[in-house]
């Protein structure tokens, strides 16, 4: 399973800190939407820049005008790219076709899906890599939030899934059981005192 490292920021400079702190115990580095809609799709290129040697997820979070906007970002040098699962599906299908001429890779985000067995399943056929099975910042704060949902969705769809939502150290094994591709962590890496102690508690926790 690869860990990927959500840079939830609002400065490119403290996300190239962040992410030279976490690089060694991470597969993907994700900018953040608040990053990309505070400094543009010139963050995607600064992150690449300084890692080449990872992939660089821009999570835009597409909800129109698919293949423009994910053409923008890989433009700019992401490898992939997020698209609403609520979404149309013209707009996903836009999104892919613009990862397909660029030989990278769509994500669906499924952030506000009802029911994100079905979508999970229509997405991938529409072409999704795989679909992020995703409860935001504002839904974790919410009463009564369990990550075992999302986890309970991602081994029913049966297709490849990420998992965000708050993943720590202490329930990414359970990410891993599940069957995820990826799981995601943003605060309990970049909120830490120490992100890349952080990082490395994460990778330490994962099964190779
Ligand atoms: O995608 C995210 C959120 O919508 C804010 O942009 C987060 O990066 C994602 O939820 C992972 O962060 P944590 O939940 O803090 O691990």
């Amino acid at each position: 399973m690869k860990i990927q490292f959500a840079i939830d920021t609002t400065t490119t400079q403290k996300a190239l800190e962040l992410a030279a702190a976490a690089a060694p115990s991470v597969d993907i580095l994700e900018l953040g939407t608040p990053l990309i809609k505070s400094e543009g799709t010139a963050a995607i290129t600064a992150l690449k820049n300084a890692h080449p040697d990872k992939q660089i997820f821009a999570d835009l979070k597409i909800m129109d005008t698919g293949y423009l906007e994910a053409n923008l970002a890989f433009e700019a040098g992401a490898d992939l790219v997020t698209v609403l699962g609520v979404a149309d599906n013209s707009t996903i299908k836009g999104a892919v076709g613009a990862g397909r001429a660029h030989g990278k890779s769509v994500v669906v985000d499924l952030i506000g899906v009802k029911d994100k067995v079905t979508r999970a399943r229509e997405v991938t056929e529409l072409g999704a890599t795989f679909v992020e099975i995703h409860a935001g910042l504002d839904e974790q704060a919410q009463d009564g939030y369990s990550l075992d949902t999302l986890l309970t969705a991602g081994k029913e769809a049966g297709v490849p899934f990420s998992v965000a939502g708050g993943v720590s150290p202490s329930t990414i094994g359970a990410v891993q059981s599940a069957g995820a591709q990826v799981a995601v962590v943003g605060s309990a890496i970049y909120s830490a005192e120490d992100p890349a102690s952080a990082a490395a508690a994460v990778r330490q926790a994962v099964t190779a």
